[in-house]
């Protein structure tokens, strides 16, 4: 049973938090279009909590309001237990929460190594004036950072390739750079837009471990949307189901794939 405050136990034994993250009715519309219609979910500590619904019911826009992307017209985004003023999406970043791009966001010319220090940003302290005056807090930052990017290349299985160009490898791979690099950050939220888009059957299965392994290992929260509803089903604890920018549904991947209007939203059963 979900209980408001404590959380609860999943069925393979993880033991799920409190609140971390509230979307109170939010409302986002684009001129005419309104892409999210007065939708409330939570997020809850070291939960995988996912966002699935058919093209164009709003996935995308929710997720870019969590990451400070777009501000709703209306509702409240709560975070931490406080209510979050607007912000830019790199403020968003420094409160701890990181995130993948469905069309993946590297820097193709340079190496896989180097990617990942890239999401590192937030974690050096030390700007060029302070590298300059204390240079031993900055080798020791620089050699603590260097530890724990080698830590996620390791425990994503990227070792191999670590001194390539992302230009050269293929899709699969890049995806878990991304994931790397924005492992790299320490989040305390992962927000997944789509992390399996595009790839093969072999490649899904490989993207839906390390999902579960970071969860469980860096025992990180996460957000994912997707369009296919099979993989999320398998993967996440909770699932918040969307519609032409409405919440259809919400509850666990039991619950949601009885429900009626789901299946009918799935089927493509004409709308009211
Ligand atoms: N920047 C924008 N300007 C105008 N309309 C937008 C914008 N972004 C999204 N929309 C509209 O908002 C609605 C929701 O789009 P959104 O991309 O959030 O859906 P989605 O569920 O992520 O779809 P998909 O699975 O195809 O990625 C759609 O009608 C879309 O055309």
């Amino acid at each position: 049973m979900l209980d408001q405050i404590e959380g609860y136990t999943t069925e393979d034994g993880r033991k799920i938090g409190g609140v971390v993250m509230e979307m109170k009715n939010i409302t986002l519309r684009f001129g005419g279009v309104v892409a999210i219609q007065d939708i409330s979910f939570d997020v809850r500590e070291g939960e995988i909590r996912a966002i699935i619904g058919p093209n164009g019911a709003g996935k995308s826009s929710m997720l870019n309001v969590i990451s400070g992307f777009y501000n709703p017209q209306e509702g409240e985004v709560w975070y931490k237990g406080e209510k979050r003023p607007q912000m830019k999406p790199y403020q968003v970043a420094q409160q701890g929460i990181a995130r993948t791009f469905q069309n993946i966001a590297l820097f193709e010319g340079m190496s896989v190594l180097d990617n990942v220090m890239t999401g590192r940003i937030r974690q050096m302290k030390s700007g060029l004036f302070a590298q300059a005056l204390w240079k031993g807090k900055a080798e020791r930052e620089e050699v603590e950072n260097r530890a724990f990017v080698e830590r996620i290349i390791d425990f994503l299985e990227i070792q191999h390739i670590r001194k390539t160009p992302v230009g050269r490898l293929p899709y699969g791979l890049k995806k878990r750079v991304e994931l790397a690099r924005a492992l790299a950050a320490e989040p305390s939220i992962l927000l997944l837009d789509e992390p399996m888009a595009g790839m093969n059957v072999e490649e899904k299965e490989d993207m839906s471990r390390f999902v579960l392994d970071v969860n469980d290992e860096f025992g990180t929260t996460i957000v994912l949307i997707e369009h296919d509803m099979g993989v999320v089903m398998d993967l996440s604890d909770r699932v918040v189901v969307m519609d032409y920018g409405k919440k259809i549904g919400d509850g666990t991947p039991d619950e949601v794939r009885s429900n009626q209007a789901v299946i009918d939203a799935y089927l493509g059963v004409a709308h009211d």
